[in-house]
């Protein structure tokens, strides 16, 4: 359904470890908090770990002497350690919980910021749905790491390494038994991670695909209903949920096998240390104290060796979600403000000079606009007419820096636009699209869009140049009116209007509009036409046209041609010398091009 191009999915060789690492700075500022968590998580497996060697204690002291104080006492110290255990372990739930949640934000804030600076050449090539479940779910994802398992991971290498060095220290034969049955879990964790995190980066990209599908066919939903394509389109939804499901389960298959290499080995464990215990107790190296306290370290060691698949899981889904999070962060923002401004005169005239611009798309063969002069003079209305896809909107769009040129220069007023701050230049210049996109919010906010130093007066103001005053009026709460997500609410031609609305307020030295009447019917284009007429009054506009009605607004008109600008006349002028103007006339709008065609 669309014409983006799919994005590629890349499995980068960098580790999870890796991957992960370059979060560090999305948590930097709670760093103590999260030190204090791993503090509180590895203080509350300290208190569990001293409890075998208490009970070892016990048993071979006050129990093999019948000495019931100190068993009491020594039963009070195992009852304060559980409750420090259970203290450290509220303490660390606690302290993660606020660093995850900012982590979490300023993760979205990072990505939002950088997806509003990144050039529409980026957001030409990426699908929607890829960008939301990045900005969505993967970021979810991400943070749900920090949140539960990295604790756990952290804390539970640190009792499997602290265990081994206990159970050395009773005895290093015991130590040596345990190292030897945790080689398959090293083996298989290894194993696991990188098969895990392809498949994770293969799920989440369908995901991404799967959200494309469904925002498409929410806002093509019209067009779907009209053609009779629900069905196809609900099958080929059907297609990607089946892809993912796949995906997903071939993940669970893998957590599976590395569950089943693991899961046994901590009864493996317990009987081998046991076995071994006992040998060595029954000749007397190892005392019955402890041989308990060695079962009890491995038994305590039940959960940090069963939950390390499941641990390790969510370690690269969530690698998988930041190589992904960092595609997008990655991506270069090449347009940007001058190292060193120059400012617009004020006033501005907005006099705009094209001098031998061209432009190449990136990887393209060729140009597609090549060496292109044009003029206009302040004051003046100048309209752009080309056929279909020869360039038009994007000679537009290179005026606010939409696209950089990739030859020659643009100037106003003789500055050139790459040496002008962005917000300055796109205050000076507004444009008008053929698709007039409007934001859930009050016709008011709509024409204000967060420009907060605008009033109440100038909204009003623009809303009556751009012939919108009179519909606005008529609604429930005036200007204050909400229009409903994208103004579907309201007609094309009404929200056309505030889209001119929105153009005109902050009173812009020049106005590109790309072909404004295009997407109307006849009746509402008139009505546009007149608000135009009434805009264009006293502004420098260039304005692309299809039909000879939008073309008369303008006093000259220039002719983009394979790439070039080939004509530039008034409009009964290229009727007259040019065939290419005059077939583009004539095929847009027959009955007033005929009338025009006789009397030039
Ligand atoms: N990434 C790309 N690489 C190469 N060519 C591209 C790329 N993106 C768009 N194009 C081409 O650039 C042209 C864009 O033209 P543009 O939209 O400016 O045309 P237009 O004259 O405004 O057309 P219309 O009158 O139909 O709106 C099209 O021919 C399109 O195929």
């Amino acid at each position: 359904m669309s014409s983006k191009t799919q994005v590629p999915e890349r499995n980068e060789s960098r580790s999870a470890a890796a991957t992960l690492y370059r979060l560090i700075p999305f948590v930097k500022p709670d760093i103590l908090l999260v030190g204090l968590a791993l503090l509180s998580a590895t203080a509350a497996t300290l208190c569990g770990l001293l409890i075998p060697l208490v009970i070892q204690w016990i048993i071979d002291g006050p129990v093999a002497r019948g000495d019931l104080l100190e068993l009491l006492w020594a039963s009070v110290g195992i009852l304060l350690l559980g409750a420090l255990e259970a203290l450290f372990f509220l303490g660390r739930h606690r302290l993660v919980i606020g660093p995850s949640a900012r982590m979490e934000s300023r993760m979205r804030s990072a990505l939002f910021d950088h997806l509003q600076r990144l050039p529409l050449i980026f957001h030409d090539r990426w699908h929607s749905g890829q960008l939301l479940s990045r900005a969505v779910s993967d970021i979810s994802t991400i943070v749900r790491f920090p949140r539960y398992a990295l604790v756990y991971l952290v804390v539970n290498s640190f009792t499997i390494a602290a265990s081994l060095v206990v159970l050395c220290w009773m005895s290093p034969l015991l130590g040596l038994v345990f190292a030897v049955i945790s080689v398959p879990v090293a083996i298989g964790s290894t194993l696991f991670e990188s098969r895990y995190k392809a498949q994770s980066l293969r799920a989440q990209n369908q995901l991404g695909d799967l959200t494309t599908q469904v925002e498409e066919s929410v806002l093509g939903i019209r067009v779907l209903k009209a053609f009779g394509r629900s069905a196809q389109a609900t099958a080929a939804f059907r297609r990607q949920a089946e892809l993912l499901r796949n995906t997903e389960i071939g993940k669970v298959r893998l957590l599976g096998v590395l569950t089943a290499t693991i899961v046994g080995l901590p009864e493996i464990a317990l009987g081998a240390v046991l076995a071994v215990g006992g040998f060595l107790a029954a000749q007397g190296t190892l005392s019955a104290g402890e041989l308990v306290a060695a079962v009890a370290v491995v038994a305590y060691l039940q959960w940090p060796l069963e939950s390390i698949g499941y641990l390790l899981a969510e370690a690269n889904s969530a690698a998988a979600a930041a190589q992904r999070y960092f595609q997008l962060l990655d991506a270069p923002v090449t347009i940007v403000d001058p190292p060193r401004p120059q400012h617009l005169p004020t006033p501005l005239r907005g006099h705009l000079r094209l001098e031998k611009v061209s432009f190449r798309f990136p990887g393209a063969a060729e140009d597609l606009l090549t060496e292109v002069d044009l003029e206009i003079r302040p004051g003046e209305t100048l309209a752009l007419v080309g056929a279909a896809g020869s360039g038009k909107s994007l000679l537009v769009g290179l005026i606010t820096r939409l696209y950089d040129v990739t030859g020659g220069r643009i100037t106003l007023d003789g500055v050139d636009i790459t040496q002008v701050p962005l917000a300055e230049l796109r205050e000076a210049v507004a444009t008008v699209f053929e698709d007039p996109v409007l934001f859930s919010g009050s016709v008011a906010d709509n024409v204000r869009l967060d420009r907060e130093q605008l009033t109440d007066e100038q909204v009003d103001e623009a809303l009556r140049v751009a012939n919108a005053d009179s519909f606005v009026a008529a609604m429930p709460s005036g200007a204050r009116t909400e229009v409903g997500e994208q103004g579907f609410s309201l007609s094309g031609g009404q929200r056309q209007r505030l889209a001119l609305a929105r153009a005109v307020v902050g009173r812009p030295s020049l106005l590109v509009m790309d072909d404004p009447l295009s997407a109307l019917d006849v009746h509402t284009e008139a009505e546009v036409e007149a608000a135009l007429r009434q805009v264009l009054r006293g502004t420098t506009a260039l304005i692309v046209a299809h039909r000879p009605s939008t073309v008369q607004l303008a006093s000259r008109v220039a002719l983009l041609s394979g790439g070039r600008i080939t004509a530039v006349g008034s409009h009964h002028e290229l009727l007259r010398t040019s065939p290419e103007y005059w077939a583009l006339m004539s095929s847009s709008d027959e009955q007033t091009f005929q009338t025009e065609a006789a009397t030039s």
